[in-house]
Order: C-alpha cells, then structure tokens, then sequence
C-alpha cells in the first residue's frame, strides 16, 4: 500500500492503494479504478496503470489507461458515455415495482426467463418467447433467489460459490448466540436469505440483514434498504449517496450495538483491496456508533486458509477459526473427510475465538491452552505450544524446522526445509507468492489472479483498445458466455 507504506507483493503486479483511491481516479463500468504496478524483487518496475478493480480478467473489462497518460476530453467523454451504457437496464425502484406487480400476478402467470435471468410481467412475454421459462414461480422461491438465479461461473472473477444449509445454519446459530441482531452480508446472497427466512419462523430471534453485492440481479427481489449493488474491492456504492447512507444507517441502528459484517468474496480477489474497503466499512460504523474509537466493526471474513498470512498482515486483530465453510456448488470445498473433499474455507474472525463455538457433533473440540474450538485431527503441539494444523488433517512436528508441517511432508535435508517428497530439490523456492501455500509456485497457484491478465492489458493498450470493445456490463460475464455456448451447441447440433 503506497500511503500506508506498506508492501503488498514482491513479485508481480502490485495495488497501489491510498486514501485517495475512489476520488480522482478514473472510472469504468465497476466504480473508481485502482492503480497498479509491476514490481519484481519488491522494486517497482515499469510505469503505473489504472484498470478494473472487480474483473481479474481482461475480457470481463478492458479498462486501461497509464497513470501518467493524458486523456483527451473526447475519451473522457467517450468513456463516461460507455460507463453509463454498462448501467442495469432498469433503476433498482423500478425493479421494485416490477417485482410488486409481478407478486400480484395469479401464480399461473408467474415467469422467470432462465436465459435472461429475469422475473417476467405479462408485457415481457413476447420478447422472451422462445427463451428457456420457468412457470408458476411462487412466494417461496421469490425468497429464495438464489436458488432460482444461476450462481455466477467466472471463475476469475466472480464464481458463485453458495452456502449449504448446513453452513448457512452454522454461521446464523453463531451470530445470535454471540448476540447480534444485525449482519451487513458483503457477497453473501444465500446467507442473506437464510437470515430473512429464519427470521420470519418465531422460534428463531429476529436477525435483520442488508445485502451489499455487486450482482445486480438481485434487485430483482429486494427493496433498498434489503440490498445496495456494490462492489467491495474499492468499496463503491453503484447507487451512489443514497445506497452508502443506506448501509451507514443499517450500521448506526442501536447506536452501532448488535451489528457485524460477514463477506465471503471470491477467492480470486486481491487480498488488499479487500481489507482496504472493509476498514473503509469499519470507519463508516465507528463514524455513526456509540461505541469507544478504538473498537473495530465486528467482522466474519470467509477466505481459504491459505491466505491467513496475507489476511493477518491486513488485520493482526485477527484469527483464523478451524471451522470448515462449504460449498453447495464446489465440490472440491466440501465439508468431510473424504480424500481431498475437506474444505479449506475458513473464518477470519476480531471476535475473541474462545467464544465462537464451533459443533462438537462434527468432530471440533476445545483447546484449553490455544482457548479456542479446533477440528478434531488438529493436535496441540507441545513444542509448537499450539494446535497447529491448518487444512484439517493432522500435523507433525519437525525438529530441524522447529515447526509443524502438513502430513505429506518430510524433511529434506539438502534444501533445509519440509517439503513433498517430490519437489524440486535446491530450487529454494519459498512457497507461492500468490497465496503463500508451500506446496507450489505462484505460476501454479490455484488462486491466481491472472497478473496475465494486466499484463495483457498493458501489452494490449500499445495497440488500439478499441479493436477488443467488448461490453462490460453487470449482466455478468457467465451467462452471456452459457448464452453463447448453447448458440454455439444448437449450431453443432443443426450441422
Ligand atoms: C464466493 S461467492 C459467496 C457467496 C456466499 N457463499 C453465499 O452463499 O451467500 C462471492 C459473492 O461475492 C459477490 N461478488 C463478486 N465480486 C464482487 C464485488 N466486486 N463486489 C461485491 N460483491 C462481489 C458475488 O456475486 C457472490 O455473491
Ligand atoms: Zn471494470
Ligand atoms: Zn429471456
Ligand atoms: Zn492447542
Ligand atoms: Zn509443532
Ligand atoms: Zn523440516
Ligand atoms: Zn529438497
């Protein structure tokens, strides 16, 4: 982080992130941009560029421009002209009253375009004839959109990974019985509803939720003040001042008492950003509390584990929870001992770990020493002085490296270090630079954040951008590509 003085990466393209990001800098369909560098043995290298905060990938927004270019008015306007075409279709009221309409449709006459992802009033039918249609959509499904929309596939950028009940159930569980009434649900849909269907069921103590996403379809089924389009990586409200007071006086309720923020982004996101705008969040709750100045927004932050050093770097208040998140559409981030399906989604959590309680019916026990829940496989260290297993299984202690490793470990005496068995010896290698998993190099890093694809940007915006004006709109990138790709298969087909 530039101003904050702190180094984000050594190798790679760097953020370069200030208090300033979100004001004078330029814009594309996704809000302020952010500033990048490519840095390599930790020195800047080359000259600094804007592009997307939200898109990994170039072909989800091409936005490019060098730090120090001159941009003629004509592009300016050109630009803002593009944004603005980028906008939903329709506002998020006129959504509502759609949606209001749609309600007072008898049930038979209730439809939802599969293809354009779209609750459908009697007016629309015609335009959509020939799509894929789901009849008779009811109240119960209405509550539960994200059961009826399709989770997004980018997988760069934006994959949907939703919740099972059995996670859903947990984290709700947890939050009252930590005491909280409210939860600011940042990239969490299916939890959202989760909370607003439990809290209707008067057995369960009434939690309220706001929905702060970037996936716009969701207006579809929320008013206002359930949900505000937004994108966490630079913390922009799409709907300006009127959406961030909305969240700023869902924070403030109570006095700022009883509220926490739980996000879940996508893996591939960069770790800084993140942490910038949620600190960005906790100053807008501490502006409108009562609490004291030095208390921080209570928050739950899902992320695999292997981002723990990155995320502790942000936020040294912070701790890792054993507690395995899952995935009803990620097959490999299941919960459960078989083979390699345990999940590696974790909670990073500024709440005391002794009082998050995590089930005892799934193995996790109570560490009297660390004073915090752990799996069941994760053993205390006595050396160590800690449950030290990160991924669930269990760990052994290694005398020459004075740590605990993972299982498929040992010792390799010419390179002094643990490592799988076959590794490539002497190659020195510290781990990824990505994610800071040992297992592999940044090249390989499961979660990598196609520095390709800035540098393909950079390389691209010698030549002429407008070649590749591909629209980047909020009809995420996913379903134009499913679009395409039954064409393509009908085509196949009729050949
Ligand atoms: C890994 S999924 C988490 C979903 C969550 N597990 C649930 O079941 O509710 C990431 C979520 O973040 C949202 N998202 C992706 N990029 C975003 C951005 N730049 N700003 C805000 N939300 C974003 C996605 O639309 C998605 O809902
Ligand atoms: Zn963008
Ligand atoms: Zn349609
Ligand atoms: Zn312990
Ligand atoms: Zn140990
Ligand atoms: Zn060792
Ligand atoms: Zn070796």
């Amino acid at each position: 982080m530039e101003e904050a003085g702190e180094e984000v990466q050594h190798e790679g393209i760097q953020v370069l992130l200030s208090e300033r990001s979100g004001e004078d800098v330029p814009r594309c369909p996704h809000g302020p941009t952010l500033l990048f560098v490519k840095v390599s043995q930790g020195k800047e290298q080359g000259r600094r560029f804007y592009a997307c905060s939200a898109c990994r990938d170039r072909k989800d927004c091409h936005f490019f421009q060098w730090a120090d270019e001159k941009v003629s008015q004509a592009r300016l306007l050109a630009r803002e002209q593009y944004n603005g075409s980028c906008r939903p279709p329709m506002t998020h009221q006129q959504y509502m009253t759609r949606c209001q309409e749609f309600i007072a449709l008898p049930l038979a006459k209730r439809k939802f375009c599969k293809e354009c992802q779209q609750l459908l009033l009697e007016a629309d039918w015609q335009e959509h004839s020939g799509h894929h249609l789901l009849g008779d959509v009811s109240l119960a499904n209405m509550k539960r959109p994200s059961q009826l929309l399709h989770p997004l596939e980018n997988k760069k950028s934006n994959a949907q990974y939703l919740f099972t009940d059995r996670s859903c159930s947990f984290l709700l569980d947890t939050i009252i019985s930590l005491g909280y009434t409210r939860v600011l649900c940042v990239g969490t849909p299916r939890l959202h509803e989760w909370i607003r269907i439990k809290s209707l069921e008067s057995s369960k103590p009434k939690v309220k939720s706001l929905l702060l996403d970037i996936d716009f379809r969701y207006s579809q089924f929320y008013g206002e003040d359930e949900f505000c389009h937004y994108n966490m990586f630079n913390h922009h409200f799409f709907g300006g001042e009127a959406a961030q007071s909305i969240c700023q006086k869902f924070l403030k309720e109570d006095g700022g008492q009883g509220v926490i923020m739980l996000t879940d982004p996508p893996f591939g996101g960069l770790v800084d950003p993140l942490a910038f705008s949620f600190k960005k969040m906790s100053n807008m709750w501490k502006m409108s509390s009562d609490t004291d100045s030095s208390a921080e927004l209570p928050m739950f932050w899902i992320f695999p584990y292997f981002f723990e050093t990155r995320i502790l770097k942000c936020f040294p208040d912070f701790s890792m929870l054993d507690y395995q998140v899952d995935y009803d559409n990620h097959t490999l981030y299941k919960y459960g001992k078989t083979g390699r399906k345990q999940s590696p989604v974790r909670i990073f959590t500024n709440i005391s770990p002794e009082t998050i309680v995590l089930p005892a019916s799934e193995g996790y026990r109570f560490c009297s020493v660390c004073r915090r829940y752990v799996s069941s496989e994760n053993k205390h260290c006595e050396i160590c002085m800690s449950c030290t297993s990160k991924d669930g299984r269990a760990w052994k202690h290694c005398p020459p490296c004075n740590k605990c490793v993972k299982p498929s470990w040992t010792h390799c005496s010419s390179c002094n270090r643990c490592a799988l068995e076959h590794h490539s010896c002497g190659s020195n290698v510290e781990g990824c630079f990505q994610c800071g998993d040992q297992d592999h190099k940044r090249s390989s890093c499961p979660h990598r954040l196609t520095t390709g694809g800035h540098k393909k940007m950079q390389n691209q915006s010698k030549g002429n951008l407008k070649r590749s004006r591909k629209k980047a709109s909020h009809i995420p990138v996913s379903w134009k590509n499913k679009k395409k790709q039954k064409r393509q298969k009908k085509k196949k087909k009729a050949a």
